[in-house]
Order: structure tokens, then sequence, then C-alpha cells
């Protein structure tokens, strides 16, 4: 069943796109097809694959594990060396040896986005990033995004419905909204 049509963009090393829409539109299908999690009915998608990083809802972290020990994890799963400025750059110092399942939420927010200050993916998929941070921390991201991603010549594409203050190009899907009502479909979902 389609969920969006006629969706085209194509973005340069440095760039980012927000991606706008009403809940249920296909943010969230669209980054992961994208991603390559699921397949496209039509149409192509070109340069990612490999190169690109995803970020869902959930922070994919084991609790049993300290934040450094999860980040050292991510390392060496994706062979990369760990940055040494991670922890600062996420706002991680004082929380290196607590497990992870002990962390509230906004805190795990971080050390899950802090991924993608390691995997060294080129593009990077994110879904609602900003979800349980505070302003401090919304600022933070959005420094590491600016600095350590863009500047570096990454690509970044970002559902969110806030305003990172990035200064980025916004593509609202609303118009691209495939009519799923009229096939018998519901726009919204709850799983
Ligand atoms: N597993 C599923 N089975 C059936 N329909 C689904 C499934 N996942 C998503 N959908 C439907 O696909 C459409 C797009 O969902 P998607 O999660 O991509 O929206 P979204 O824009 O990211 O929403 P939100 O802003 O609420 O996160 C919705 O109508 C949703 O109900």
């Amino acid at each position: 069943m389609p969920v969006l049509t006629g969706v085209s963009f194509r973005l340069s090393q440095g760039q980012g796109l927000v991606l706008r829409g009403a809940n249920g539109i296909g943010k969230t299908t669209l980054l992961r097809t994208i991603a390559g999690l699921q397949p496209q009915l039509s149409g192509q998608i070109a340069g990612a694959g490999e190169r690109a990083g995803y970020a869902s809802h959930a922070d994919g972290i084991k609790p049993a594990l300290t934040v450094a020990e999860t980040l050292r994890f991510w390392a060496d799963l994706y062979r990369t060396e760990l940055p040494g400025d991670v922890f600062e750059l996420f706002d991680l110092e004082n929380l290196r040896e607590r497990p992870a399942g002990t962390l509230s939420a906004g805190q795990g927010r971080r050390l899950g986005l802090a991924r993608l200050a390691v995997i060294g993916r080129e593009v990077l998929l994110l879904d609602e990033p900003t979800v349980s941070l505070d302003v401090f921390s919304v600022k933070r991201f959005a420094g590491f995004l600016r600095d350590r991603h863009l500047a570096r010549g990454g690509i970044a594409v970002i559902a969110t419905h806030i305003d990172l203050g990035l200064d980025l190009p916004v593509l609202d899907l609303t118009p691209h909204r495939a009519a799923l009502e009229a096939q018998g479909g519901s726009d919204e979902a709850f799983l």
C-alpha cells in the first residue's frame, strides 16, 4: 500500500534536509526506506546503503552495559575508533560507568545519539532525534550535526517537529500523502 508518492530530493555533501508532516504521513517510512530497511514500491534511491546510519525512536541500548561499554561496543561493531571527545559531545562524562539501563529517558537518548558520532556513517537518517532531550541537549545535538557532521561533508535527513536552529531546508510531505484512507488503511499506527 503506498504511503507517500512523488517524493524526490537530492542532497550533496554537507547538506541536510528536514522532513515535516503530520503524524502518520510517512516520515518514518521514508527514512526506513532510504536506509534500506524496507523496500520502496517504486522509484529509485541512490547513495545511501552502506553509507547510511539510521537512528530510530528507539535507542537500541543494552541495559547491562555501562555507557562507556556501550560506546566501545558500537565502535567495535562498526570497526571505528571511538572519538576522544564523544563523552563531552553528548554530555556523558559523568555517566561513563553507569549501566545504561539506569539512565533517564533523556540520558539514554543522548547515549543513543552518541552512536552517530561513533559509527562514522556519511548519511545520517534521523527519526525525531530530539525526543526526551532538554533544551540544552537539543542545542548540543544541533551543534554536533552542524559542526561535526555537516561541516565535515556529511549528509543528514531529519524528521523532526522542532526547530533545531540549523537553518536547513524543509521538505513538507503533506502534498505527497497517498490516499491511504481511500484504500481502507488507517492514518495512525499503534504498534
Ligand atoms: N507496520 C505497519 N503496518 C501497517 N501500517 C503501518 C505500519 N507502520 C506504519 N504504518 C502506517 O504507515 C503510515 C506512515 O507511518 P509513519 O510511521 O511512517 O508516519 P510518521 O510520519 O513517521 O508518523 P509520526 O509523526 O506519528 O511518527 C501511517 O498511516 C501508519 O499508520
